[in-house]
């Protein structure tokens, strides 16, 4: 799915997916804004969504709200990557701006569930670094949710009760954080990510990096 960028170093490589997931309120949103602020080079996927806009939520910036008919339009004309129905609303991630981002060279950041990680997994299982955020304790994650003071107690509690169903996926994933501190917590995200930028695998532009210092040790 991905073509090439150059990293930091000037060594050409594929670009990566990078997943957060989390029980509903354990901090990816956090973590995701502190990555795209301080991560020069990785974009924010942007998902649709029917869910209704919370207080300070911005169309296009948090999520492209849409109603359920262009939902379903958008799942139809193939032009979601993935898709998956959360606490009784619709999410998914709009294929086109993943693959432009990619093609440029650069790393998609990714705030998604269990499910949509899964079929990130099946489609370019070799491109996904996946993140399963813990929060400390079940009163920590509670409390986080109520002090967000954005969704109504009912809408909490349905959340509560499905933190534990959330977090029984955790072992598929690759890295798990615990969310302890918000600073401590975003500098084990950094480091995956930037340990991750490095694996060979990725680094397309190796082998010719490489050639290019022998050829300079012989001549
Ligand atoms: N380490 C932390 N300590 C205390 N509060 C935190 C911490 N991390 C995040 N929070 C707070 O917890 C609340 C929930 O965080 P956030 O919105 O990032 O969670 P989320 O995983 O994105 O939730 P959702 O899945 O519902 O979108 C926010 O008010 C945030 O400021
Ligand atoms: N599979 C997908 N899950 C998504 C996507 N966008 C968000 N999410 C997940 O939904 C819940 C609830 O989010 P909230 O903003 O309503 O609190 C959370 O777990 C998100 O990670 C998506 O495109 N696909």
């Amino acid at each position: 799915m991905t073509t090439g960028g150059h990293g930091t170093d000037g060594v050409e490589r594929r670009g990566l997916m990078f997943v957060l997931s989390s029980p509903s309120g354990a901090g990816k949103t956090t973590l995701s804004r502190l990555l795209i602020d301080r991560m020069p080079g990785l974009k924010m996927s942007v998902s649709a969504t029917t869910r209704a806009m919370r207080p300070g939520e911005v169309d296009g910036r948090d999520y492209l709200f849409v109603d359920k008919a262009r939902f379903d339009a958008m799942v139809k004309g193939d032009e979601l990557l993935e898709w998956a129905t959360v606490f009784d609303n619709s999410y998914g991630t709009p294929r086109g701006p993943v693959e432009v981002a990619l093609s440029a060279g650069q790393d998609v950041l990714f705030d998604i569930d269990w499910q949509g990680t899964q079929q990130l997994r099946e489609k370019a299982r070799a491109d996904v670094v996946s993140v399963f955020i813990l929060p400390p304790s079940a009163a920590d994650l509670e409390k986080r949710l109520h002090s967000r003071a954005q969704d109504s107690d009912e809408v909490i509690r349905k959340r509560m009760s499905r933190a534990s169903h959330e977090m029984s996926h955790w072992a598929e994933y690759d890295y798990i954080v615990i969310n302890h501190d918000v600073d401590e917590a975003f500098a084990e995200v950094q480091s995956i990510l930037k340990a991750e930028r490095l694996k060979r695998e990725r680094r397309t532009g190796l082998v010719g990096f490489v050639r290019n210092l022998q050829g300079q040790l012989q001549g």
